[in-house]
């Protein structure tokens, strides 16, 4: 992958740049108190509940809505009001993708591709990236929803953006799109572009984020490396062992279980110190099938977001 052009604003700004900023609708506080800075070359990470702001933080970041108070930077400009200098350096996938009826992926690209004044190249080169050359005839209505979803991400790099949002961007992939996505992503950091990209998927924030912020309630609860929020959020560990040799009664008497649960087939211990457990479960149903689970970045988030 080419590097990114010579960027034609503020070079030296960091990519996202927000102080104290505030959204509310009517009575509802979308955005509350967001303050955040995201340098060039990060992949950021926004996850949290349905309904928590992450669209309407990720639109004014994009200059597509305006904050009620605080301050936005992005790439050293303010995008609000609507900053046409900064639409060639930024590149968006959204959800409810929009496609031109009736044309095959390439004529798509081509047509978006012209907007910002970019030629052939630059299309093939996106729709290599995505994995997409093949389908380059195809309408877009005969592709699958994996396809029309990477042929979305294709329409936000063609103009070899500095910034790029993706909003959900595997939300309809199968596994194995999903990990050629990753791929596509990783490559993308690798060529130094700055990623905002908001997920449910756990596994995705904690594979491929540098930091994520966890957003509940408009406000960030938690802003960190995936790994250092896993530290700091629980020094407990999860014993998992075959149900059909642990009865959640005997597990309950262990000495060191702070929670026990009947998962599936297996029953989940959870302690704060394993080896004495690890000890006492040896000798009522032997060590054979057990298995030792640390906080993954998914125990952060329903330990952070959790209502009741
Ligand atoms: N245009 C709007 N008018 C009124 N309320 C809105 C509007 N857009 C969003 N909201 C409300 O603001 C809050 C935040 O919504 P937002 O879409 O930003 O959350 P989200 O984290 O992106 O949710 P999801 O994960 O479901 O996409 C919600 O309570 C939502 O109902």
């Amino acid at each position: 992958m080419p590097n990114p052009p010579a960027p034609s604003g503020n070079t030296t700004a960091p990519a996202i740049e927000l102080t104290g900023v505030h959204k509310t609708y009517d009575d509802i506080r979308a955005v509350d108190n967001v303050s955040l800075t995201v340098p060039r070359g990060e992949f950021f990470g926004l996850i949290g509940p349905n309904g928590a702001g992450k669209t309407t933080l990720v639109e004014i970041m994009e200059g597509l809505r305006q904050a009620d108070s605080g301050s936005v930077s992005v790439l050293g400009e303010s995008p609000w009001p609507r900053n046409l200098g900064l639409l060639p350096r930024i590149g968006l996938q959204t959800q409810s993708s929009a496609f031109f009826f009736r044309l095959t992926a390439e004529e798509h690209l081509r047509t978006v591709a012209a907007l910002y004044g970019v030629g052939r190249d630059a299309v093939a080169r996106a729709l290599d990236i995505v994995g997409l050359t093949e389908k380059a005839g195809e309408r877009v209505e005969n592709l699958s929803g994996g396809q029309r979803q990477r042929l979305a991400i294709a329409s936000a790099l063609s103009h070899d953006p500095e910034l790029i949002f993706l909003d959900e961007p595997t939300a309809a992939l199968d596994p194995q799109a999903r990990r050629d996505l990753w791929k596509v992503l990783r490559d993308l950091k690798g060529a130094g572009r700055t990623i905002v990209y908001t997920t449910h998927h756990l596994d995705e924030a904690q594979a491929l984020c540098d930091r994520v912020a966890i957003i509940v309630g408009g406000r960030i609860t938690a802003l960190d490396t995936p790994n250092r929020l896993m530290a700091a959020s629980s020094s407990t560990t999860r014993l998992v062992v075959p149900a059909e040799r642990l009865t959640l009664e005997q597990a309950k008497e262990l000495p060191g279980v702070i929670e026990a649960t009947h998962e599936g087939d297996v029953v989940v211990l959870e302690t704060a110190e394993s080896g004495p457990l690890l000890a006492a479960v040896e000798k009522v149903a032997g060590l054979q099938g057990v298995q030792t689970r640390t906080a993954s970045l998914e125990d952060v988030y329903l330990q952070l977001t959790k209502t009741t």
